[in-house]
């Protein structure tokens, strides 16, 4: 034992020798409590030496051990619960005591034989506490935890047995009944975080659903996510929809996964999803993580729409079953959604479906899922599910409108439809509350630490989520928040795979795949998305009316028939840009340039107004041919110029041509849809 003792000690400071320097030494902290009781007893001698006879005396000393206890126990709410009860008990005996000395007289009745009994248990019994706290302050004990949770504020907390696996400890935690409350350690969690010199994020809290002053606290000590994972393929090729999508990893090593046809087990109806995330934070290859599980799927259709021109993914495209490059192209895709949600919810519903399910994609040839008024299976061919993605979606959620956009949002998700939108800067400014109400789903990215609130709920955040910890310093870093991910995997972070330039070969190959054995439209969506966006609609399916049986027009050209003129004339290997053009149809008079007018008026003359009426008729055949099917005023100046027409005289024409149902009013101020003329007809 001298062995471990420190030189100075053995040379015995404050002392004579140096084996009773230590001894004293090692008493010295132990006799406070001794010395306390010694000067009580002195005190109670002189006391009754002063007081003996005072009635005033008495009632004063009584009223000072009331007092002196009742300040020991208020002193003490800091403390634990023992030290406070053991401090209010000690002084509460010795006033007492010394009350009564000082009135009766130190060797009156019992008042000795108490003072020689109470007096060194008293004394004792600090001491023992003395020594039993050291114990715990042993480093490899729960005194440690205890230690942490006094240094970050939680001191009266109480942590259980800790579970240790590799890279993760979970510590239950309970709070003091009363006192303190989860919050208090949400908000104590960037602090335990410093004092365990971690990143914030690395420290988690999973309150308990049943209890305000529960719950477990989570530590990764390591991040395993700074190795990124590339991607390698699709994760279930050929599966449905409803199995789980994997774009990543957590970082302890599971899938990172989501479902957009809702919670498969609450069979619930499909969810919209919110891609949040800060500039290069690494939302181009979340979407393509995602975007490949989807076309890898047998019983789904994926539109996209995206003004950056499909620069991240371009080579998706071809397996997607729309696309629109912003502009009046995204805005014809909005309406087709609008239009297709309640004739799919009217098709679920007619044939007995409360919510999309896989087998609503398959012919339907159950008794329990047929149209048929006698209950025969009615072989209606089935409905796939329908992902509508918009990439930075701000402008066009905002032309939509907020109220138009909950109301789609809301009715979509039983007609088998989930919207992803992605935004370029995630805050409030780009998206309005109740719009972003109606996403419920998200993946939140790094983004600035300001918008973490509009990013995550606000449970998720206070259970430890940071996003705006990483910003772009960490690409792919994400929260899940979706249902179907229990919730105790919310605050957790991911990452994304990675796309690295050689995944391009195995995107392409996908496509291919989609292409050939991915899912095409169902009857019901074909025939409500083209009377909305006519041949602006370029999808896999032929549109109404309906194919001889089997005559896919993509599976023809695909196997290389030579005769690639189709039916439409536009299957999926037409380039979309050319999609509108009808191959039959004259070619413009070579001489006309693109400045020529295209209806050879000559500038300078006015045209009649019956002339002008014929004009705009065939200006707004010229639009549907060329596949634009919402169209403004502005949309017509050039035309205006050329024909000595003004813009008003045009507004006017286009409310006209709403009332006669030629166009129907979308909503955004001033623009119409063309509704295409076999639909009017
Ligand atoms: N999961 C990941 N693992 C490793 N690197 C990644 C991951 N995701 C993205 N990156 C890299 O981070 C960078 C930014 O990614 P990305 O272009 O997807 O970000 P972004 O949010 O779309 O940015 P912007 O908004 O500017 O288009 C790229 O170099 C990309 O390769």
């Amino acid at each position: 034992m001298f062995a471990f003792a420190g030189p100075g000690l053995l040379t015995g400071e404050g002392g004579g020798g140096s084996v009773r320097g230590y001894l004293l030494h090692r008493v010295k902290p132990h006799l406070p409590p001794w010395l306390a009781v010694g000067a009580t007893g002195v005190a109670g001698a002189l006391g009754h030496w002063r007081w003996a006879d005072s009635a005033a005396a008495g009632v004063g000393l009584t009223l000072s051990s009331v007092i002196l206890t009742g300040a020991t126990w208020w002193a003490g709410r800091a403390t634990s619960q023992q030290r406070r009860l053991h401090s209010a008990i000690t002084v509460a005996a010795g006033s007492a005591w010394l009350t009564a000395a000082c009135l009766a007289g130190p060797m009156t009745g019992p008042l000795d034989d108490l003072f020689l009994m109470g007096g060194p248990v008293v004394a004792l019994s600090w001491n023992v506490r003395m020594v039993l706290r050291r114990n715990d302050a042993d480093p490899q004990g729960g005194g440690a935890d205890k230690g942490l949770l006094e240094k970050v504020g939680l001191a009266r907390a109480q942590i259980g047995q800790a579970k240790v696996e590799p890279n993760r400890v979970t510590a239950p935690l309970s709070l003091e009944p009363g006192e303190q409350t989860n919050d208090d350690v949400s908000k104590a969690l960037a602090r335990i975080a410093s004092a365990l010199d971690l990143p914030v994020s690395a420290v988690r809290y999973l309150p308990s659903p049943d209890s305000s002053r529960r719950g477990e606290l989570v530590i990764v000590p390591e991040d395993m996510l700074a190795q990124s994972a590339e991607y390698e393929g699709p994760s279930n090729l050929g599966g449905s929809i409803a199995e789980p999508l994997v774009i990543g990893r957590y970082d302890d090593g599971s899938p990172l996964s989501l479902w957009l046809p809702g919670d498969p087990k609450a069979k619930r109806n499909s969810t919209h999803l919110l891609i949040a995330g800060g500039t290069g934070s690494g939302k181009g290859e979340t979407a393509l993580n995602l975007q490949t599980e989807i076309l890898s799927r047998r019983d789904v259709l994926l539109w996209v729409s995206d003004p950056k021109a499909f620069q991240d993914f371009a080579p998706l495209r071809p397996g997607m079953d729309w696309t629109a490059e912003g502009g009046a192209d995204t805005e014809v895709m909005v309406e087709a959604v609008k239009a297709v949600i309640p004739a799919r919810t009217r098709w679920l519903g007619a044939h007995g479906y409360r919510q999309w399910l896989p087998e609503a994609a398959e012919q339907q040839t159950s008794r329990e899922h047929t149209c048929r008024p006698d209950g025969r299976p009615c072989g209606c061919p089935g409905m796939p599910f329908l992902v509508a993605w918009f990439e930075e979606a701000a402008n066009t959620l905002r032309n939509l409108g907020d109220d138009a956009f909950t109301g789609i949002a809301q009715e979509a998700r039983s007609a088998g439809v989930s919207l992803v939108v992605s935004l370029q800067r995630p805050s409030y400014d780009q998206m309005s509350t109740s719009t972003r109400a109606s996403l419920p789903s998200v993946i939140a990215l790094g983004c600035d630490p300001r918008d973490e609130g509009f990013s995550l709920p606000e449970a998720v955040i206070d259970a430890g989520a940071h996003p705006g910890a990483w910003g772009n310093r960490r690409p792919g870093y994400c929260y899940v928040v979706s249902p179907g991910i229990p919730e105790d995997r919310y605050p957790s972070p991911g990452r994304t795979f990675a796309f690295p330039a050689r995944a391009t070969a195995l995107m392409e190959q996908l496509a291919a795949w989609a292409l050939r054995e991915g899912a095409t439209a169902d009857p019901v969506t074909a025939s409500a998305v083209t009377a909305v966006a006519g041949r602006a609609y370029t999808g896999r399916t032929v549109p109404t009316p309906a194919p001889a049986a089997g005559t896919r027009p993509r599976l023809t050209a695909v196997q290389g028939d030579d005769d690639m003129s189709n039916e439409q004339g536009h299957g999926l290997l037409v380039d979309p840009e050319d999609a509108g053009i009808d191959p039959e149809a004259d070619l413009p008079d070579a001489e006309q340039g693109d400045d020529t007018p295209i209806f050879g008026q000559e500038t300078g003359r006015k045209p009649g107004p019956k002339e002008a009426r014929e004009l705009f008729a065939r200006a707004l055949e010229e639009f549907e041919q060329a596949g634009q099917m919402i169209v403004g005023p502005k949309d017509f100046m050039d035309w205006c110029d050329r024909n000595n027409l003004s813009r008003p005289w045009v507004s006017a024409r286009l409310k006209e041509a709403a009332e006669n149902g030629r166009l129907e009013a979308t909503n955004a101020t001033g623009r119409w849809r063309i509704v295409p003329v076999l639909a009017a007809a």
